[in-house]
């Protein structure tokens, strides 16, 4: 299924989405590494080699920039079959803060809209153009799209209200989606991670996260970003799979 395709990854640069770029690879795709050109694309891509791999500085909620990198794709590898949407930031702000006398700002939850629901249509609305564009294969499939939400989606901590939206857009957005692309043997599928082991969570005390791993079910642990790679994988390859989001979280449901 991934030998000989062309995938496209947001947030490539880091974490999970840098974990599907070397899966997928692995796998036999070619990746096109769409990441902001303050990330480590650039390094990635020249691991992986140039031949395979190759990045491009994207930040998602621009229409050029996308433009831009779809020009690439199909200049370098002549087509597009995959797009995985793993581009997102977050903040944490409680809707007021009581003891400041101060409310949530309004850029901020702007801003994490902007980038993961907004940025995540961008690329898809604008990507399946060339999706659209292969030839059908025996099923009728064209090609195939993964988003990433979070378990924020559906239990969103205090101070995630800006984050849990944004994740919430994109899980809502997944059968509208899947809908309207079918006629073109699209399939949209969008994965909820619970916690992972990428950069931000890394970064936190040791404390916090034997804290975080216990609040797992089972496996009581931080999910590897291999297995969120593995798991586009299997969205890729298996046909059915369509207008839905899966939960990737170990049972986890986060407290308030
Ligand atoms: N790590 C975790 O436990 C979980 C992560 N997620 C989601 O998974 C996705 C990946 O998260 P991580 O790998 O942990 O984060 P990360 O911070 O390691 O990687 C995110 C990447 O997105 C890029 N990015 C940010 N804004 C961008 C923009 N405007 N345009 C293009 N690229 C941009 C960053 O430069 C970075 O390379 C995010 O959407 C996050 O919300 C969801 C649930 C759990
Ligand atoms: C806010 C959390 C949990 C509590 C803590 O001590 C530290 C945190 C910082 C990283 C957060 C933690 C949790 O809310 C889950 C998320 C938001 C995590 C970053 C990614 C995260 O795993 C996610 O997106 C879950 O949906």
């Amino acid at each position: 299924m991934l030998k000989g395709a062309v995938s496209l990854v947001t947030g490539g640069a880091s974490g999970l989405g840098k974990a599907t770029v070397e899966h997928l690879v692995k796998q036999g795709s070619k990746v096109v590494i769409c990441d902001l050109p303050s990330s480590k694309g650039s390094e990635l891509s020249k691991t992986l080699g140039e031949d395979k791999s190759t990045f491009v500085p994207v930040n998602v909620t621009s229409e050029q920039d996308v433009q831009q990198a779809l020009e690439v794709t199909k200049a370098k590898y002549g087509k597009l079959n995959n797009i995985v949407n793993c581009a997102g930031i977050g903040v944490a702000y409680k809707t007021y803060n009581f003891n400041k006398n101060r409310a949530h700002s309004l850029e901020d939850f702007a801003k994490v809209i902007t980038v993961n629901t907004i940025g995540t249509f961008n690329v898809i609305r604008l990507g399946v153009g060339l999706i659209g564009q292969n030839e059908a294969d025996k099923d009728g499939q064209r090609g195939v799209v993964v988003n990433t939400a979070s378990v924020a989606a559906y239990d969103g901590q205090m101070g995630q209200v800006a984050y849990a939206a944004s994740k919430g857009g994109i899980v809502g957005m997944t059968l509208p989606l899947a809908r309207d692309l079918a006629s073109q043997g699209i399939r949209v599928v969008t994965i909820a991670p619970g916690l992972f082991r990428t950069p931000l969570l890394i970064s936190l005390p040791e404390k916090v996260i034997a804290f975080l791993e216990k609040s797992v079910p089972f496996p009581s642990r931080l999910g590897d970003p291999k297995e969120y790679a593995q798991l586009v994988e299997s969205v890729i390859g298996n046909p059915m799979l369509n207008g839905e989001t899966i939960r990737l979280d170990g049972a986890l449901r986060m407290q308030p």
